[in-house]
């Protein structure tokens, strides 16, 4: 048996892990804050932590990249991409309108991201309604069980509901329906998860020795004229000095291919320290056929 950790129950990254890993294999160990999460893996409680790093409308979580860059030394064996389907939740039986449901609604508990994700619905039909963020939207429909008023619910995923025997007063209440996030699964040793596998990735960090002009310039170069596509780049404090700056960059490409480790000896040859993240699967999210 892997032991999984993960924000949870009843999060978006339980929902997701469900799906892609394999459950004959794997035990999950919920927990509470993300740094417990990361903290179980470092200790040896658990062998694989399962972390959101990515959304389609919020971009990175720069906190849990800079967990993975300062924190920790747990490289990245898969990543997955999983839909985001924000559902209004509540204790009893909804009305017939979503203003008859929410007559007496006078908070809303949800995650802050997810909160981000439904600005505009809330705007638009909840504008009165008090939001306040918890750890978890797991944590959220948690306290809308245990709180058991129709004053309060939560916005959380479906699983959030059967699990702590909500109802759904308003289903995919996103702002866009195209609401992805991206999840790594990081540990020491890589793993297998299930079908879906599109193609390998590597993640990188790469410090320029000093601040120069064309510096950035070069490094992309070594992957240009190799015709090596980056997914993803981005800049982020090293935090040892004010505007110094280390670049994390996703390669569409396997530390196995031809070309990709002599691209890295080349940045490393201008000076420019590389640290690998990770070489990794990644994993795309296809409905099961009572979703399609
Ligand atoms: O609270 C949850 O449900 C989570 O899984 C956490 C989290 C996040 O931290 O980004 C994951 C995905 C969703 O986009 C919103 C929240």
């Amino acid at each position: 048996m892997k032991r999984i950790a993960l924000l949870g129950p009843g999060t978006y990254t339980e929902e997701s892990a469900r799906h892609f890993l394999d459950s004959a294999v794997c035990e999950y160990v919920p927990c509470k804050l993300i740094d417990d999460v990361f903290m179980s893996t470092v200790n040896g409680i658990t062998d694989y932590s399962v972390i959101p790093i990515e959304n389609t409308f919020d971009g990175s979580v720069s906190l849990h990249l800079d967990w993975l860059v300062h924190e920790v030394n747990l490289p990245m064996q898969a990543e997955w991409i999983y839909p985001i389907s924000i559902q209004l939740m509540a204790v009893g039986a909804p009305g017939d309108t979503l203003e008859a449901s929410c007559s007496g609604l006078k908070k809303i508990v949800s995650h802050s991201v997810t909160l981000t994700q439904c600005r505009q619905f809330l705007r638009k039909y909840l504008p009165h309604v008090e939001l306040e963020q918890v750890s978890s939207n797991g944590e959220a429909a948690r306290l809308v069980q245990e709180l058991g008023s129709p004053e309060v619910a939560a916005l959380a995923p479906r699983s959030a509901g059967a699990l702590y025997g909500l109802q759904i007063w308003a289903q995919d209440v996103q702002d866009h329906q195209k609401n992805f996030t991206r999840f790594v699964l990081v540990g020491q040793a890589p793993i297998e998860l299930m079908d879906n596998y599109r193609s390998h990735k590597t993640t990188i960090l790469v410090t320029l020795p000093e601040d120069y002009p064309g510096a950035l310039h070069q490094v992309l170069s070594a992957f240009a004229w190799r015709r090596i596509n980056l997914s993803k780049i981005e800049s982020r404090p090293t935090k040892k000095k004010l505007g110094n700056y280390y670049f994390y960059i996703d390669i569409d490409a396997s530390l196995d291919s031809v070309l990709l480790p002599s691209a890295l000896q080349e940045i490393e040859a201008i000076g420019c320290q590389v640290r690998i993240l990770g070489c990794y699967p990644t994993y795309s999210y296809k409905p099961t056929h009572s979703e399609v």
